[in-house]
């Protein structure tokens, strides 16, 4: 029997800032029904593809049903009826039929929701698991947590400027011990924290977000929380989301909550130093997408760690291709609804392996019950995964997921980054 598929329907349901996004479930000729949520974000880049909210719409964080009218009327017409395993085949017609390089027409919010499920639905009709279904047999590698579990910057309310503060449990033998390492510092931090009387509430991704008196003591009291745990800065490694571009103006890097402002030159000494002075292996966003030539700079002083693009690359081949001529970054983060599509994202992977970039598979800010990027971290042995503190479910359902997996690749799976 050939497969096809019968039915696409979206739908607008909620993401875990309470906001509305968009679902969509595909329904194939042999029964399998599969549905995918998009996640959204909150600092996000002046590059990434378009998400449809309509503007005339009063629901707090602008409904979606304009995308959703385009997946029923629009995305369902054409694709209905053509085969689910014909992954590029269906993300290029989605493609054409939005014809914008951004997205702005159908949304790429409409467009990445059809594509996931359209994914999960063809490898659950083949009684695949997702990552097998999109990695092949070679998907083996579980990926080291980059985890978040102190915010500042645009994802809380305190007066700390760096948007997140990681730990990446380097030295675990495998997902799991890495997992219990980063659960167990997590658990130590808060309890630290209201030793000293200072908040336990979280931001939008699960980490603390108490009022510190800058991005060092933010880094002392994470050291402090490793140790008392019981690890070290051998086997715990830092990484921090800078978040630059929200800061950026007329070249200059204004920090809201301090209230100073930095050049260029200024920022790459005061990461270097930070980088001196802490174990941190990976800077994301260490200055602005619009600042090309200061992450020439950048990545020519502090080549040694990981230097990732989100703001700077958004997921986007174009972007990537222009980063690694010049020599910006080493390293990318990939969030699937900058640029909408499964192909256009594994597009985006792929170009970053082939020339020696590192990939780091994110969620957003505001996300769902959706395991999908789990899947995707495992799908193309990515070996690193940032989808935020081990407390909120929206973030632990991709924890588990990852678990889950292990224990499907038990015996054969390989952990970290390599
Ligand atoms: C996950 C992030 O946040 P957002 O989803 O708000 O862009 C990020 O900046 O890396
Ligand atoms: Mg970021």
């Amino acid at each position: 029997m050939c497969m096809l598929i019968e039915e696409i329907k979206g739908r607008q349901v909620l993401d875990s800032r309470g906001n509305p996004t968009v679902e969509a479930t595909v329904t194939l000729s042999d029964g399998t029904v599969q549905s995918a949520i998009v996640p959204s974000g909150a600092s996000t880049g002046a590059f990434e593809a378009v998400e449809l909210r309509d503007n005339d719409d009063v629901y707090f964080g602008k409904s979606v049903y304009k995308a959703v009218k385009n997946i029923n009327e629009i995305l369902a017409h054409h694709l209905v009826g053509t085969s689910p395993y014909q992954q590029r085949l269906i993300d290029r017609m989605m493609c054409d039929l939005d014809g914008t390089e951004n997205k702005k027409n159908l949304g790429a919010n409409a467009i990445l929701a059809v594509s996931i499920a359209v994914a999960k639905a063809s490898a659950s009709s083949l009684n695949l698991p997702l990552y097998r279904y999109l990695g092949g047999f070679n998907a083996h590698r579980l990926p080291c947590p980059m985890m978040n579990i102190l915010n500042g910057g645009a994802h809380s309310d305190n007066n700390v400027d760096i948007q997140e503060f990681m730990i990446m449990p380097v030295g675990a033998d495998s997902f799991r011990d890495g997992l219990r390492q980063c659960t167990e510092i997590y658990h130590t931090l808060k309890t630290l924290l209201k030793k000293d009387k200072l908040s336990t509430a979280v931001g939008d991704e699960g980490g603390f977000a108490p009022n510190l008196s800058g991005d060092e003591e933010a880094l002392e009291y994470i050291l402090k929380a490793i140790e008392e745990a019981g690890y070290n800065t051998e086997n715990t490694k830092l990484a921090l989301d800078i978040a630059s571009s929200e800061w950026y103006a007329e070249g200059m890097y204004n920090l809201p909550k301090r209230k100073i402002s930095m050049t260029t030159e200024n920022m790459i000494e005061y990461l270097d130093n930070l980088t001196e002075k802490y174990p941190i292996i990976s800077i994301e966003d260490g200055l602005s997408e619009f600042d090309w030539s200061g992450w020439e700079e950048l990545t020519g002083k502090l080549s040694h760690i990981q230097l990732v693009g989100d703001d700077l690359f958004v997921t986007n081949v174009n972007k990537l291709y222009n980063g690694i001529k010049v020599g910006a970054g080493n390293s990318i983060l990939v969030k699937m609804n900058q640029i909408g599509t499964l192909t256009e994202t594994f597009d985006a992977i792929e170009l970053a392996h082939k020339a020696g970039y590192t990939t780091v598979i994110s969620h957003r800010s505001g996300e769902s019950e959706d395991t999908t990027i789990a899947d995707i971290a495992v799908a193309c042995n990515s070996g690193q995964i940032k989808t935020g503190a081990p407390c909120r479910s929206e973030r632990t359902a991709k924890y588990n997921r990852l678990s889950r997996i292990e224990e499907e690749l038990t015996g054969v799976s390989t952990y970290g980054i390599e």
